[in-house]
């Protein structure tokens, strides 16, 4: 199988990476393709991925193909790419916003994945979640799959309102996971402990709360109440977020991601 990956960015690379491991490519190489010559001549000395500077010599060639350009590249690619493509080709968006129906209108082809990756794909426990065109085949959407699932996990879903959806969860989500660690970096910082001490008391914070939640069924809520005493100091920080909304306040920014996928579907 001949995949190949438009735009050889953050995305673009990680799923490159990723799908590199797979069986389903046999003994080929990922075809990979970016504008930026700096990038293009780092990978050609990588030598990792078979690169492209034009899409003419490789585009029609190839039975999959990722895109993983910025959404406001995308007309300007659809139109190079259009007098090159068959319809018979699976195309997989990771772009925010882009809707099926657009690329199906930009390239004038019918099979669609349109996807919602998250950055921790670049250490294999990204999600992605995924939906299709009416004239994606089972198997096409199975062999989908497994190449999401080289970066971590996959959900499908059922509706592109979803895909929007999940931007505002998952796809945006690492960003305000990393807001709240800057924040209580920061605190570390002021109290007095040194950037060292700050990362090892923060990041470890992280990770064991994260690991704590995975390895049971409890929820969040549950766990704060076996972290917290009775009139004890976690209550005091916990009641000062509820005094200042902090909740409704994050639901908030992630129904502004939402909307914001939505809103670049129609730019
Ligand atoms: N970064 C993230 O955490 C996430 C990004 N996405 C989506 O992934 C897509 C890519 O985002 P990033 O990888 O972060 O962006 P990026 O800026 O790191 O990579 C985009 C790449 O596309 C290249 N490019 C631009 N125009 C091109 C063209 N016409 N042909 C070929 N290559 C071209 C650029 O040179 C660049 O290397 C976006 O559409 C974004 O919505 C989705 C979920 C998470
Ligand atoms: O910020 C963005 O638009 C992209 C989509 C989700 C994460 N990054």
């Amino acid at each position: 199988m001949r995949v190949f990956v438009i735009g050889a960015g953050n995305m673009g690379l990680t799923y490159a990476m990723g799908m590199s491991q797979s069986s389903l490519l046999g003994n080929k190489k990922i075809q990979i393709y970016d504008t930026d010559p700096d990038k293009i001549k780092t990978l050609k000395e990588e030598g990792v991925f078979e690169v492209h500077t034009s899409l003419e010599d490789c585009l029609g060639k190839v039975d999959i193909v990722f895109i993983a350009v910025k959404p406001y590249h995308s007309t300007s690619l659809f139109e190079e790419m259009k007098p090159l493509v068959r319809n018979e080709q699976l195309f997989i968006s990771l772009m925010a916003g882009v809707t099926i129906e657009t690329i199906q209108e930009g390239l004038q082809i019918d099979k669609v994945i349109r996807t919602m990756p998250n950055l921790p794909a670049k250490v294999g426990k990204g999600v992605t979640s995924y939906t299709e065109s009416n004239s994606v085949s089972r198997i096409e959407l199975l062999t989908a799959r497994h190449l999401l699932d080289t970066t971590g996990t996959s959900i499908h879903v059922d509706t592109e309102k979803f895909i929007d959806a999940s931007t505002g969860i998952s796809g945006s989500g690492p960003a305000y996971v990393f807001y709240f660690m800057q924040s209580m970096l920061e605190a570390a910082l002021k109290m007095g402990f040194s950037d060292y001490d700050s990362k090892v008391l923060v990041s470890n914070t992280f990770e064991g709360a994260i690991e704590l939640f995975n390895q049971s069924d409890i929820s969040p809520e549950h766990w704060i109440d076996k972290v917290a005493s009775k009139g004890g100091t976690t209550q005091a920080a916990i009641d000062s977020m509820e005094d200042n909304n902090v909740k409704q306040l994050i639901q908030d920014a992630a129904y502004a991601a939402f909307d914001r996928a939505v809103e670049l579907g129609k730019e």
